[in-house]
């Protein structure tokens, strides 16, 4: 059984603490103490706020639910370590500097940062970008005003542009677009919507280049601690620790 150090004990650390039938959460790691406490008494695991202290726990893998800053704060520190990364706030690697020392960190330390699907589907055949870049690449994300944080009576645009600056001002709503353009190995564009008529977070992407054209679109059930976080976020996770050690692997 996979043993995973769990690094957020918010709304999607609950969830997987919870699904946790194929994988062992070790030790959860919060800067929130009473949310480490709660969590690990869930799942049998050792509560933490040191992070150090956290690191010295048995686990082979960290799995980060935490935030963008917890990735820049802690994720060098994990790899060092010789343990995999599976990273959700994703947002963090639009920093080209970052992902960069990340990466040759990673690849000196012979260990791999995973970035799952988060809350949108198809970033598996999105990497023909990478090979054949695409001429479009937009990510439309309309969610309640709620989720983020805002009151409206109409939709509203409330950002137009690149996923790398929209990163910095969202960071708790747009992870899915830097992953996105990871995938497909360039920036996405990125309109983000609210829309009070919205019950649901809405990923529409559009994408086209020499292989023809793609329209995606996810109507996500909003997760139940957190309505900016998808539902789905969490079962990605879930899905990418169950599928770790199998040997068939679907998917590009
Ligand atoms: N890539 C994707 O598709 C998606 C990414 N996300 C991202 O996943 C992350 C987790 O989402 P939720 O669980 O819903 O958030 P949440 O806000 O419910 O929980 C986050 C937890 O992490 C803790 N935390 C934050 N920064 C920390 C730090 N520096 N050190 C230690 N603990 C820290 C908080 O105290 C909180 O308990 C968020 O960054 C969110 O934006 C969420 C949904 C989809
Ligand atoms: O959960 C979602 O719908 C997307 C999200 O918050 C993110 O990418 O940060």
């Amino acid at each position: 059984m996979i043993k995973i150090g769990l690094l957020g004990c918010g709304n999607v650390g609950r969830i997987i603490a919870t699904h946790a039938e194929s994988i062992q959460v070790i030790a959860v790691f919060d800067i929130i103490p009473g949310r480490a406490e709660e969590l690990a008494a869930l799942c049998h695991a050792r509560p933490y706020t040191d992070f150090d202290a956290f690191m010295q726990e048995d686990f082979s893998i960290v799995v980060e639910a935490a935030s963008v800053d917890a990735v820049r704060y802690y994720g060098e520190a994990v790899l060092r370590s010789g343990r995999d990364i599976v990273v959700l706030s994703g947002g963090a690697l639009a920093d080209d500097e970052f992902r960069e020392r990340l990466v040759d960190v990673a690849r000196e330390a012979g260990r791999k940062i995973r970035i799952p699907s988060g809350a949108i589907t198809g970033l598996d055949n999105l990497k023909i970008g990478q090979v054949s870049p695409p001429r479009q690449l937009l990510l439309r994300t309309t969610k309640p005003p709620a989720s983020l944080g805002m009151t409206a009576t109409a939709r509203t645009e409330v950002f137009k542009g690149l996923a790398h600056d929209c990163i910095k001002q969202y960071p708790k709503n747009i992870n899915v677009a830097v992953a996105l353009g990871l995938a497909a190995g360039r920036d996405a564009d990125v309109e983000l919507w609210v829309d009070p008529a919205a019950e649901r977070n809405i990923h529409e992407i559009f994408v086209e280049g020499d292989f023809g054209d793609i329209y995606i679109r996810v109507r996500n059930v909003p997760s139940p601690d957190n309505p900016s976080t998808s539902y789905m976020a969490a079962l990605s996770i879930l899905t990418l620790l169950k599928n770790l050690e199998n040997p068939l692997v679907v998917g590009t």
